[in-house]
């Protein structure tokens, strides 16, 4: 069967869409998923999204990785999805969707390339050694690093993931590094499993640690970039909870197509 598909990237973390509303994908299993997601044997993308309907909601996100398991939550797919439903005409320029981490906001700028994506609040934020370790919708590692751009992200980051505390379930490796009045941050990620140009929860989760880290509360901006792009975190810490949290960026279509499934 042919199917229409959509390639959307949100500052370099790229992403198969298709609009599902009519049950065009009935079941997809992870070997299917994984070859679409292949950038030689297929279209190529850091994860495959389907958009389908959800009473009481504009649309629910269903979101799996590159190599074919069902994800967590993904932001900057979050991102693009609310852009490609107002591709779809099914919304202008706010949203509610769900998600499988939850409600989600979000909001698109009159220039319709930028999109603002509310992210679930956040309470517990773990050490292991130095690092700092939360789930934003997906679960993080961030560990502050000198040197970034000639750190080996790939070696360190598959290190982190497969050791026995983590081997399991996965985990997203983030490293960071003071950058201006922000950060710069590479990850390598669960399910890719290899560094993306970017990832939204992996930011998120590195501007609320690093706001832990340097003991800030109030209403907080962060700056963050990353090998994609520029990306912008927006949030309050009362000193235990993180909440009205914003990850903000750019979301583009980048070409579309058909594909046999
Ligand atoms: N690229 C994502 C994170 C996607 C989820 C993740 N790989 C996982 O399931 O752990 C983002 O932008 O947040």
């Amino acid at each position: 069967m042919q199917i229409n598909f959509y390639k959307y990237q949100g500052a370099g973390n790229d992403f198969i869409l298709i609009d599902n509303r009519r049950n065009v994908v009935k079941c997809i299993d992870k070997q299917a998923v994984a070859k679409i997601c292949d950038r030689r044997f297929g279209i190529g993308g850091d994860g495959l999204m389907l958009l389908e309907n959800e009473p009481g909601f504009d649309f629910k996100m269903v979101y799996y990785n590159a190599d074919g398991n069902e994800g967590s939550m993904c932001g900057n797919g979050g991102r693009c999805i609310v852009a490609f439903a107002k591709h779809l005409g099914i919304i202008n320029d706010v949203t509610k969707f769900l998600a499988t981490d939850g409600v989600h906001h979000a909001k698109i700028s009159e220039a319709g390339n930028w999109v603002s994506l509310q992210m679930i609040d956040v309470a517990d934020i773990n050490n292991d050694g130095e690092a700092y370790v939360l789930n934003t919708g997906s679960p993080h590692y961030v560990k502050l690093t000198a040197d970034l751009e000639s750190k080996d992200v790939y070696n360190e980051g598959y290190a982190i993931r497969n050791n026995d505390t983590y081997k399991q379930d996965g985990i997203n490796v983030n490293f960071v590094e003071k950058n201006g009045d922000g950060y710069f941050v590479r990850t390598f990620e669960r399910g890719v499993e290899n560094e993306t140009y970017a990832c939204g929860t992996g930011v998120t989760a590195v501007a609320l640690a690093m706001a832990k880290h340097d003991h800030q509360t109030g209403t907080i901006t962060t700056p963050i970039k990353v090998l994609g792009g520029d990306l912008n975190i927006r949030f309050d810490y009362d000193g235990e909870t993180f909440s009205n949290i914003f990850l903000e960026g750019p979301a583009e279509l980048v070409f579309e197509g058909e594909i046999a499934i």
